[in-house]
């Protein structure tokens, strides 16, 4: 298993060209937060458009509209139970992220179902939290895309059927992953990425890190760093390096670090590694 590098974050973290605009850096369509978990979204939403994503809407349940354009005014949203609205603004997304927040109950699987349908094999798509419950329990079918992957250990059990105890077996979840054609997020203390080549393991993560919505943010910084980097593979990996790297430099004087205080530095990390032109 290969190490996750400073150096392949430094080729990857690109300086942005001066002929540019918020076109070249990518569109980002979010999909989740029902009315009991808009905190969901509303994470993955600040993760991606801290990460540097040109364009970020979020199709939301309409409750969360205010709480999350008082916070992050950046985003568009648009109404998760307006099926014109999902049918519009998916395919007109590079990046896809599904699942932060969205719930398993009938009406998040239809929403699950018409986002899928309406997905293009030119996409990423990223299938976080609730959505990789009801991808594994409903056998929903998946489109042809480039598809991520981010489940905690207990979703990869549901996902894989890999007991928790059995993921430290590589050729197991390589084979689960195989059959997927995904590449594979997964997460806990040192979080395992499974490409279609690779297996990789980031360094970093501290238990400081243990607290909802942690895991959101990954989802929107992965969407924001695919959005914006050319080798998908390498903007996976930089972002999950990003993500516990800033937690771990937050946690030498704190002993909780909140996925909102990861959001707020990732453009100074970013800053801070961009090399590759
Ligand atoms: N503020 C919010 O709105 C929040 C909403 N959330 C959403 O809640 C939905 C359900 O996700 P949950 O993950 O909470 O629930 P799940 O039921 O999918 O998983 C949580 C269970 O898995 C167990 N587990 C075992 N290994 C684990 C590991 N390595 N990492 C994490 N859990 C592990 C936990 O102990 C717990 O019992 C998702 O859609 C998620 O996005 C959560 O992100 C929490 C915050
Ligand atoms: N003890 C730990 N050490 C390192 N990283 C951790 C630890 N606990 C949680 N994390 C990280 O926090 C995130 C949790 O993701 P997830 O469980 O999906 O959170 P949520 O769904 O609440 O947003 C993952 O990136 C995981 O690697
Ligand atoms: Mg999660």
């Amino acid at each position: 298993m290969k190490s996750i590098t400073e150096d392949l974050i430094r080729n990857t973290i690109r300086i942005r060209p001066n002929q540019s605009h918020k076109g070249t850096y990518g569109r980002v369509t979010l999909v989740g937060g029902n009315q009991n978990m808009g905190g969901a979204i509303i994470m993955a939403t600040t993760a991606a458009v801290y990460s540097g994503a040109g364009l970020v809407s979020t199709l939301t349940d309409m409750h969360n509209l205010s709480s999350l354009h008082s916070r992050l005014p950046e985003a568009m949203v648009a109404n998760i139970l307006d099926s014109n609205q999902i049918k519009k603004l998916i395919p007109g997304a590079n990046v896809v992220v599904v699942g932060p927040g969205l719930g398993t109950d009938d009406q998040s699987k239809n929403i699950l179902q018409l986002t899928l349908q309406n997905v293009q094999p030119n996409q990423i798509v990223i299938i976080d939290g609730s959505a990789i419950t009801m991808v594994a329990q409903d056998k929903i079918k998946l489109p042809k895309a480039h598809i991520i992957f981010t489940p905690h250990q207990m979703e990869w059990q549901r996902l894989s059927g890999i007991k928790i105890a059995d993921q430290k077996n590589q050729n197991l979840n390589q084979k689960v992953r195989d059959k997927l054609n995904a590449i594979v997020v997964l997460k806990s203390h040192h979080t395992q990425i499974y490409t279609s080549k690779d297996t990789f393991i980031n360094p970093g993560g501290t238990p400081a890190q243990a607290t909802g919505g942690m895991g959101d943010t990954l989802a929107g910084m992965i969407a924001g760093f695919t959005a914006q980097f050319k080798n998908t593979e390498n903007a996976v990996l930089a972002a999950v390096y990003a993500h516990s790297a800033i937690a771990d430099k937050l946690a030498e004087r704190r002993y909780v670090v909140l996925p909102h205080q990861i959001a707020e530095r990732i453009p100074f990390f970013m800053h801070n590694y961009q090399s590759f032109k």
